[in-house]
């Protein structure tokens, strides 16, 4: 596995781009699939996992053509009905979001597939997108009664059928399988989440041309409706910008500029969180870009104190959370994390991964339940770190190293081309 080996840093300054948002990427090129007509995106992030999604559909016929110098994909779709039957496993490597959006378009379609990914992605829960999908008379087999991978679809024999389901846990990916799986059925399908997970599911469709009504945290699809190829403008992704912003946050002296990254408010929680600690962070240049908020991000480096995140903030900053727990140690007083379960079921156990490397490192942590606790301020010392292969805790604990005492080893950290594949690159460039 390749390491990266991190020293303390001087201060982050400039003005940097982030590679373009993983969520928003995978789900143009998945609507570009199903709707009828060209579809262009724009800033794409050639990232590992979103091109498991190209490859996905280029498998099942669909005309994708990628030039990654340019960042610009352009998909030839001819809807739902422009699918063919996949001659080989629909392999979706580390990428959860492949995997559970994509069933919600398969399990309407009236071919044989299967689909599966990497050792990671076989100990991911899948019982919440086929239980509700089962409830709407998709068949679905696969390892244990179909709640892990691989996964068999069998093909439609009979048209779905809309349901009302309340998601027991806030998921973008659960609510988005539904609605893709609830375009192609007779029906209604309503889906409620206690607090708000990301939308931009919703806001796509809605460019592509979908009724589709958000009410609060009920979002409703009627069956039916075809999608309308259009263009796509991927922002920068905030949780890659993240880490940038946890660097600049913490590493004495720094001035970072993040220019057109992507603000959607379901999404931000982070920035708000970092606010609440007395960081100094701001937008500048808001605007919208494809139906999604955009701005440039300006943070410097400001002395943090602790605060509590629970609740709905959650689900805002969930891919953020390791990050968070590095930039917690530097804080002043007790930083508690909870209501964050969801974060045991993601690439790896995410409370375990932070809870013992963070003390490795010499902070003063506890993993609990359904989060973190942490005592800070405390000096960090380097260490052998592993990344378990995920990308966010390779990130985070570079992150971490930048501010240690002495040299921190980074074991794994090629994972992080899963989402930010110049992400070392761009720290060296804005710490010269
Ligand atoms: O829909 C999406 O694009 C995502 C939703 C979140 O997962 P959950 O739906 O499991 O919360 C998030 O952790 C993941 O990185 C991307
Ligand atoms: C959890 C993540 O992604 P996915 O679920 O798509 O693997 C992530 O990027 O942090």
């Amino acid at each position: 596995m390749d390491k990266q080996t991190i020293t303390a840093t001087s201060a982050l300054r400039g003005s940097t781009t982030v590679p373009g948002d993983k969520s928003i990427s995978h789900r143009a090129v998945m609507f570009g699939a199903i709707a009828h007509g060209r579809t262009t995106v724009s800033g794409f992030l050639d990232g590992e996992d979103c091109r498991q999604t190209i490859a996905c559909f280029q498998k099942m016929g669909v005309a994708i053509h990628y030039d990654r110098n340019q960042g610009k994909v352009v998909i030839e779709g001819k809807g739902f009905e422009g699918l063919n039957e996949p001659s080989e496993l629909l392999d979706v490597g580390n990428s959860g979001t492949t995997i559970r959006l994509m069933l919600g378009i398969l399990v309407g379609q009236p071919y044989f597939s299967v689909v599966a990914g990497d050792e990671s992605i076989a100990k991911r829960p899948m019982a919440r997108i086929t239980e509700p999908l089962r409830l709407m008379g998709a068949q679905i087999h696969g390892r244990r009664d179909g709640t892990y991978t691989p996964i068999a679809i069998p093909g439609r024999e009979h048209p779905l059928t809309g349901i009302e389901y309340q998601l027991p846990v806030a998921s973008a990916q659960v609510k988005s399988a539904l609605l893709l799986a609830g375009l192609q059925a007779q029906g209604k399908t309503i889906v409620r989440e206690e607090y708000r997970s990301r939308d931009h599911t919703e806001r796509m469709l809605q460019a592509f041309g979908v009724n589709i009504d958000v009410s609060g945290n009920e979002v409703s699809v009627s069956g039916g409706q075809p999608l309308q190829a259009r263009d796509v403008d991927v922002p920068g992704d905030i949780s890659s910008a993240a880490f940038l912003l946890a660097a600049a946050a913490i590493v004495k002296g720094s001035d970072l500029r993040m220019t057109n990254v992507g603000v959607n408010p379901t999404r931000t929680g982070f920035i708000d969180a970092l606010a609440a600690m007395g960081g100094d962070v701001t937008f500048e240049n808001e605007r919208v870009l494809s139906g999604e908020p955009v701005a440039d991000i300006v943070v410097r480096e400001k002395p943090l104190h602790a605060v509590t995140i629970s609740g709905s903030l959650i689900p805002r900053l969930i891919d953020e959370i390791p990050v968070f727990a590095v930039i917690a140690t530097q804080a002043k007083g007790r930083t508690v994390i909870k209501d964050a379960a969801e974060l045991k079921f993601k690439e790896t156990n995410r409370i375990d991964a932070t809870a013992s490397q963070l003390r490795q490192m010499g902070a003063n942590v506890q993993a609990t339940e359904d989060g973190l606790i942490i005592e800070g301020p405390t000096t960090l010392t380097g260490a052998e770190v592993s990344s378990f292969n995920d990308h966010r805790i390779g990130m985070a604990f570079t992150i971490a190293g930048l501010i240690a005492k002495e040299e921190t080893t980074i074991h794994g950290a090629q994972a992080s081309a899963v989402s930010f594949p110049k992400f070392y690159k761009t720290l060296r460039l804005l710490s010269e």
